[in-house]
């Protein structure tokens, strides 16, 4: 049961976001207005209430003035395979390849079946929606009315999207779950279409090939270049484990490494995200930087999946985008919130490992979970903090609800907030203004 509701678009009280030189900023008692379109008008302290009210004719009493309650942006998952949430939390006892045999292939395979694939997808947006996912960029499957299915539902409930049908032409171990190279550049090129004619303001359409490992030099050419041709955003992975590497340096031989395989095929522009990149050279995040391509991190999946740690100091060092992602079903949890927590584990386990190592700042994951997670999407002048201009994506934070995952104690500052509140403690979230949780009973 999807909201229908307009925000009241005038809010007073507490906001935490990130801006390019302060990774947590926290504006208390600031005033901020949304237009009808969902763009934040204006954003200021508010002692200036009497002359915004003049200058935007709006009576004092429509403010919404928060109490014990705060604004933080929406979260955006830069990485998220929607089919795969029917296999949350289970057969997480194998490493990639073989879990993708297992597990993962067979259940993609399903949404041949629209009934299942709408059922698991409703959920699936009703869960990240609820977790202050305001922003998915996912992975369907290789069918293209499932993920055009996919996509309605997203419009239904108001989450902004990218959506990718899934391309392979190559599937050794599971034979059933392929497509003929013409057929997948076809597909994409029919959801391409399909989804324009919709009109769905904020879901738009993302290239997605598989990996390199299940793609044909010809398909990762089409793609590339029907990618090129519509200006299109693209998603991947990329170096997430050890043996993956191997398989691809056996079939991408005269390729210098894997990036070089994206970026000889019209893979790797200023609108590609990638998956993982754990076992990136510093000579190929180099590329990355240069062409403007970013890491989507997804730790828990890196864990669950036994793929290795990514050092995102360094990948922040070398100026390349990055953002978080869930990565279900290789990582467990659906929550942005849980990746944040994961990246925290990372960074640290990484300083464990590599004493004098620097360390990221759970505020430095904190933007990288908002401001961070829109550049990698090419969306930050759209989304990603709550400069005037952009568009209200945000979530109300309540620490004081009954049945919080914590005690609050006297003294505690937003920044320990920051750090442990759950699903629980998210009240409202807004899309564009308007609010899309709690869902309307229909
Ligand atoms: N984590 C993960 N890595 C992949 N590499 C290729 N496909 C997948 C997938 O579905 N999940
Ligand atoms: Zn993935």
């Amino acid at each position: 049961a999807p909201a229908a509701q307009r925000a009241p678009a005038l809010f007073r009280g507490t906001f935490v976001h990130s801006t390019q030189v302060s990774p947590v900023q926290i504006l208390n008692d600031h005033i901020l207005g949304v237009d009808k379109n969902g763009k934040i008008v204006f954003f200021e302290a508010s002692d200036k209430e009497e002359k915004l009210s003049e200058t935007w004719h709006f009576n004092k009493k429509d403010i919404r003035v928060l109490q014990k309650e705060f604004f933080i942006p929406g979260l955006v998952d830069t990485h998220i395979h929607a089919s795969q949430y029917s296999n949350i939390g289970t057969g997480l006892d194998l490493t990639l390849l073989p879990w993708l045999t297992k597990y993962t292939f067979p259940v993609e395979a399903k949404y041949k079946d629209l009934k299942f694939a709408e059922d698991i997808y409703t959920k699936v947006v009703e869960r990240t929606l609820k977790n202050g996912t305001t922003t998915a960029c996912y992975f369907a499957t290789i069918h293209t009315d499932a993920s055009l299915k996919l996509c309605d539902i997203v419009d239904n409930y108001g989450q902004r999207a990218l959506v990718g049908k899934v391309c392979m032409d190559i599937n050794d171990t599971f034979h059933k779950y392929k497509e003929e190279t013409s057929h997948s550049l076809e597909e994409t090129q029919r959801f391409v279409t399909e989804l324009a004619k919709r009109k769905y303001p904020r879901v738009k359409p993302i290239v997605t090939p598989r990996f390199a490992a299940s793609c044909s030099s010809e398909l990762l050419k089409q793609l590339g270049l029907f990618a090129k041709h519509n200006n299109l955003h693209i998603q991947s992975h990329i170096s997430e484990t050890r043996p993956e590497l191997e398989i691809t340096k056996r079939l991408f031989e005269k390729y210098e490494n894997y990036t070089d395989v994206y970026y000889q095929h019209n893979l790797l522009t200023d609108k590609t995200v990638m998956a993982h990149g754990v076992y990136l050279s510093d000579e190929e995040l180099k590329v990355f930087h240069r062409e403007g391509a970013a890491i989507s991190h997804c730790p828990n999946s890196n864990i669950s999946l036994c793929s290795g740690l990514l050092d995102m100091r360094n990948v922040l060092k070398h100026q390349v985008k990055v953002g978080l992602g869930t990565d279900v079903s290789g990582g467990y949890s659906a929550s942005m919130l849980d990746a944040i927590r994961r990246a925290i584990d990372t960074t640290k386990i990484l300083s464990v490992q590599s004493p004098g190592y620097e360390k990221l700042s759970y505020k430095e994951i904190f933007r990288i979970a908002t401001l961070g997670g829109s550049q990698a999407l090419g969306l930050d002048k759209l989304i990603g903090n709550f400069e005037v201009g952009k568009e209200f994506d945000a979530l109300l934070i309540n620490v004081d609800v009954p049945n919080s995952a914590f005690e609050m104690f006297p003294g505690e500052t937003n920044e320990v907030i920051i750090q442990y509140r759950d699903d629980r403690n998210i009240e409202e979230v807004y899309v564009a203004g308007k609010q899309v949780v709690p869902f309307l009973e229909s």
